[in-house]
């Protein structure tokens, strides 16, 4: 079985943040411990090669993180009802919200003592000494169903209660139907007794009222992810309306003068934006509100013209391509003289990324400063990308408390060779025998073998082979 650990650090960072330390752009990084920290994994059957000075994923991580922080502030709350048919109405309302604020409970849960199964109510200790020998005779009082009021049990009496129907007053215990004799239920207005041919423990199939959550309790803590379960509470409390952060409005503008919309024909050397629809669904898997605006044009006065028009309506710009190393490349021609930073990560793929704050002037010449990721244009460079950096960043941004994804360890299931100075974020599936198994090959064009993956696999910076049975580590991306 693959084992969990669950650690803030994904892939082992070269150097320790200090408080004073600024990122590219200038922006300060949060002081005191940094929350993404170096920390060695290197499985001991992996042969390491020689490390040099590289931008790890980890530092990446770190300032795109910073740069995103201050989202937070502008993320406010909003009121949003809670009921099945809001829900069934309006699903997408609901998908991937993050709680504002502390939500205490309203009421207990259970509300009061309940059974927990079809039964006899009793007093515990009228049956003490009961056995099949010399078992205890009770008459039996009236029966109470759920949804019932509460009753005051008699002294010498059973009362037969239903799953989820109130114990009465002054029992302490319940006896299943199956353990009494006869093991049914008298009929309405039958009078008679039941026997018991073994002693029962006090609280006893009881459910106490508060047991799950008691009123004024913490229900759940800002930041948490609602999804069936956390709306099941809240609404099993009694509660119609919480509070959510807003989504943070996400730009997404694709880039290309090549690429084209499904369903138009392509001109020769031309191909299919398969970008703007992957990342619109990461992101709003990642809680954001996504305007997808691809650009179709390597100028870039066009691309400066789309965001004068659309950047003050939006919290953060995702660009995809025009990043690496071209004879035109827009968005590092565009965004480069206005604020963004572009580098090169040592991970393959996503190795080209620039990030910063874009300040440009919008249609009316107001100023507009707006949070910039620029992800490289391979499909598969951009996924990996928002997997290793936007996700995590887009959730601490929103005050989730666990922006990373889970973070496993498993046998490679076969071996293969990785390039030392990069770390390698190769895709894959578990086996049946909870290894890993690579899906395709590192090149970062191809997106089926991503479509049909099911794991990130983390081949560190410094390896250069890995022999089957060599632990690694892996994230899923299914879900
Ligand atoms: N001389 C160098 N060339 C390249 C380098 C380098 O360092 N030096 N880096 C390579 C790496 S790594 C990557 S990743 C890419 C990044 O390129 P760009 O961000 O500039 O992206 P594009 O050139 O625009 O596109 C790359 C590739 O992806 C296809 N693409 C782009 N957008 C879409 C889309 N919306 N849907 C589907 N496919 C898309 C595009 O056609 C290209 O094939 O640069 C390498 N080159
Ligand atoms: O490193 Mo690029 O992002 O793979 O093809």
């Amino acid at each position: 079985m693959p084992s969990a650990t669950l650690i803030p650090s994904l892939y082992g960072g070269r150097r320790p943040a200090t408080p004073a330390q600024t990122n590219l752009t200038g922006n300060r990084l949060p002081s005191g411990p940094p929350p993404l920290r170096f920390v060695s994994r290197a499985p001991p059957r992996i042969r390491w090669g020689r490390m040099g000075a590289v931008r790890t994923i980890d530092d990446h991580l770190r300032e795109v993180t910073a740069l995103l922080a201050p989202l937070a502030a502008r993320l406010e709350a909003e009121t949003l009802p809670v009921s099945g048919a809001a829900i069934a109405t309006d699903p997408a309302r609901y998908a991937h919200r993050v709680l504002a604020a502390d939500l205490v409970s309203p009421s207990a849960l259970p509300a009061f003592d309940n059974s927990q199964m079809d039964g006899y109510a009793v007093v515990a200790a009228e049956l003490t000494g009961a056995t099949e020998a010399a078992p205890v005779r009770l008459a039996v009082a009236p029966r109470i169903a759920a949804g019932d009021p509460g009753a005051t049990h008699r002294s010498g009496t059973a009362t037969p209660v239903m799953t989820g129907a109130p114990v009465p007053q002054g029992a302490d215990a319940v006896v299943q139907i199956e353990r009494a004799i006869p093991s049914r239920f008298p009929a309405d207005g039958e009078t008679a007794t039941v026997s018991f041919a073994a002693a029962v423990a006090p609280g006893t199939f009881v459910r106490p009222a508060g047991s799950d959550v008691a009123a004024g309790e913490l229900l759940l803590a800002a930041g948490s992810e609602l999804r069936g379960p956390q709306y099941g509470v809240i609404a099993g409390t009694g509660a119609t309306e919480i509070e959510v952060r807003r989504r943070p409005r996400v730009l997404l503008v694709s880039t290309g003068h090549e690429i084209r919309d499904a369903g138009t024909a392509l001109a020769p050397g031309q191909i299919y934006d398969a970008n703007t629809v992957a990342l619109t669904v990461a992101l709003q898997a990642a809680g954001c509100a996504v305007t997808p605006l691809p650009c179709r044009s390597d100028d870039a006065s066009d691309l400066l013209g789309l965001l004068a028009e659309h950047a003050a309506d939006h919290d953060l710009l995702v660009t995809v391509g025009g990043v690496s190393a071209g004879v035109r490349e827009v968005v590092r021609d565009a965004l480069g003289p206005r604020g963004v930073a572009f580098m090169k990560v040592a991970m393959q793929p996503g190795g080209p990324q620039g990030f910063g704050m874009l300040r440009l002037d919008d249609e009316e010449g107001a100023p507009v400063a707006l949070p910039a990721v620029c992800l490289p244009g391979n499909p598969v460079s951009a996924l990996v990308s928002f997997e290793a950096f936007l996700r995590p960043a887009l959730r601490s941004a929103q005050g989730l408390t666990a922006p990373l994804r889970e973070l496993r360890s498993a046998p490679a299931a076969h071996p293969f060779d990785s390039p030392p100075t990069h770390h390698q974020l190769r895709r894959g599936v578990l086996n049946d025998q909870g290894a890993l198994e690579l899906v395709g090959g590192p090149s970062s064009h191809l997106l089926h073998s991503y479509a049909t993956s099911t794991v990130l696999v983390h081949v560190p910076v410094g390896v250069t082979t890995v022999a089957a049975g060599d632990r690694l580590d892996y994230w899923r991306i299914d879900g």
